[in-house]
């Protein structure tokens, strides 16, 4: 690994993240041929170099030439690394600059993709071979179409396989064993399937109150090489086979992605362009930045969507997520019917059951209001705790009564399958300060 990767202060000068026309302008500026451009562009998201010297494909005096101009590879670098019960791994990623954030890896994912109409959700249900992904109906007007809440979605005794795990970590259970004991046949089939999740964002501003990255602030926006670049480290280091392997993207780490939108979804198209992860296979989730809403629904190129609601009201929400006072739910929900949906694609809105404050069966019969009758699926997710965050998880029994509800009322309701949080690993718990001052993380030097 180059040393300037580390060291360099302007990460203006990393080539990972520029397009392949950003290259030939480069290349061109320097008075090299065109065609060198192709190359690097190759040896970056396909060779997934690590350094000027690995790109072989060009001559040693073009590699010396964009040294002396500075130029680095500049992928984010894994600095840190550590490994949950449960297989999954969170590894602090290094910027060129010497900020970090973090980059989960899950085998198998987190559930966190099931049921949002993704093609990997469809396929691991063992519905479709193919999906359509943009320019149907939204999601009231297809929901209208079938005639009846979450008829096309996935049946309730899906959403019951996944059922309650308990708010506790329940790796020790036999069905527990047996989903990881998955991965290795899949391995043996050919082929592993896992998510990675990504940060977007040096901390973050927004501030939920039950959220642990919330507590850094918001330190700055990632560029869009630096959040594909979070892939393809964690790619290079799993030795996986893009195309072969089935690798889900979600952009649910630190930050908020759609208040750094346009690195965002230029990430997008390095990642699906550059990097061949197709979109489909990629959920980003916000906390409801609602101008950024509707300018998705625009793209043509997208990711599926996810809505962190959180809350069945506005003043409940705004308590547990302040920036509901800017955009609240109704706002956020007329935003997201502008989203075309494909024909089996289903907006997720995730709720984090936070104990005694948004889990009760009041608060599934608001959410039922909200969203019945719409092609939502909702995932719910039993809060992961923090030092320093004063919530309660909720009891079994009622995660388990809130889920039934909502699939009784219709809508896929899935719980979130906790990866990753003997390490602060899960869902808003990527901040490492806090964990680690705590004594609460055992960090390992990467190899
Ligand atoms: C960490 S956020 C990142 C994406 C984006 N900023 C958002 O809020 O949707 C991803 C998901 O984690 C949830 N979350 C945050 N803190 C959590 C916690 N302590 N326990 C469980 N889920 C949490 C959020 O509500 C959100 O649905
Ligand atoms: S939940 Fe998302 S938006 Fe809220 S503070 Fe955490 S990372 Fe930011």
């Amino acid at each position: 690994m180059e040393q300037s990767a580390i060291n360099l202060t302007s990460i203006g000068k990393a080539l990972f993240g520029k397009t392949l026309a950003e290259l030939q302008a480069l290349v061109v500026e320097l008075g090299l041929t065109k065609y060198r451009a192709t190359q690097i562009f190759e040896a970056l998201y396909k060779g997934r170099v690590e350094s000027l010297a690995e790109i072989t494909t060009l001559p040693v005096e073009v590699r010396e030439r964009l040294a002396a101009e500075g130029f680095v590879v500049g992928r984010p670098v894994i600095a840190q690394t550590a490994t949950s019960v449960d297989g999954t791994e969170r590894y602090l990623m290094r910027m060129g600059d010497g900020e970090t954030v973090e980059t989960v890896w899950m085998p198998e994912g987190d559930g966190g993709e099931r049921g949002d109409g993704s093609e990997a959700a469809a396929e691991e249900a063992g519905e479709i071979d193919e999906i359509e992904s943009v320019g149907g109906p939204t999601h009231r007007d297809e929901a209208a179409m079938n005639g009846a809440r979450g008829e096309a979605g996935p049946s309730t005794s899906s959403g019951a396989k996944d059922a309650p795990d308990s708010a506790q970590d329940d790796t020790s259970s036999p069905g527990r064993r047996k989903r990881f004991q998955d991965v290795g046949t899949l391995e043996k089939s050919g082929y592993r399937r896992a998510t990675i999740c990504i940060s977007s964002q040096v901390g973050c501003a927004v501030n939920c109150q039950f959220c642990l990255t919330a507590k850094l602030g918001i330190k700055r926006n990632l560029t869009a090489g630096e959040i594909a670049g979070q892939v393809a480290s964690v790619l290079a280091r799993q030795g996986i086979k893009v195309g072969q392997d089935r690798i889900n993207l979600v952009f649910m780490g630190m930050g908020e992605p759609f208040l750094n939108y346009d690195s965002f979804m230029d990430s997008v198209r390095l990642l699906s362009g550059a990097m061949g992860i197709p979109e489909s296979r990629m959920t980003v989730s916000t906390s409801g930045i609602e101008p950024a809403i509707r300018r998705f629904a625009q793209e043509t190129v997208r990711p599926k969507l996810a809505l962190s609601l959180n809350a069945s009201n506005d003043t409940v929400r705004a308590e547990i997520m302040p920036i509901t006072r800017k955009w609240n739910i109704a706002a956020l929900l007329e935003a997201v019917d502008t989203i075309p949906l494909g024909k089996r694609e289903y907006v997720t809105f995730e709720y984090v059951l936070l104990g005694g404050v948004n889990d009760q069966p009041m608060h599934a019969r608001e959410v039922l209001a909200l969203l019945g009758g719409t092609k939502a699926k909702v995932n719910l997710i039993v809060w992961n705790p923090g030092p320093g965050i004063a919530y309660h998880q909720p009891t079994p029994e009622d995660v388990a009564i809130f889920q039934k509800m909502l699939i009784d009322g219709g809508l896929p309701t899935y719980i979130r399958r906790p990866r990753g949080r003997d390490i602060y690993a899960a869902c808003g718990q990527l901040k490492r300060t806090v964990a680690e001052e705590a004594g609460l993380v055992e960090i390992a030097a990467a190899q």
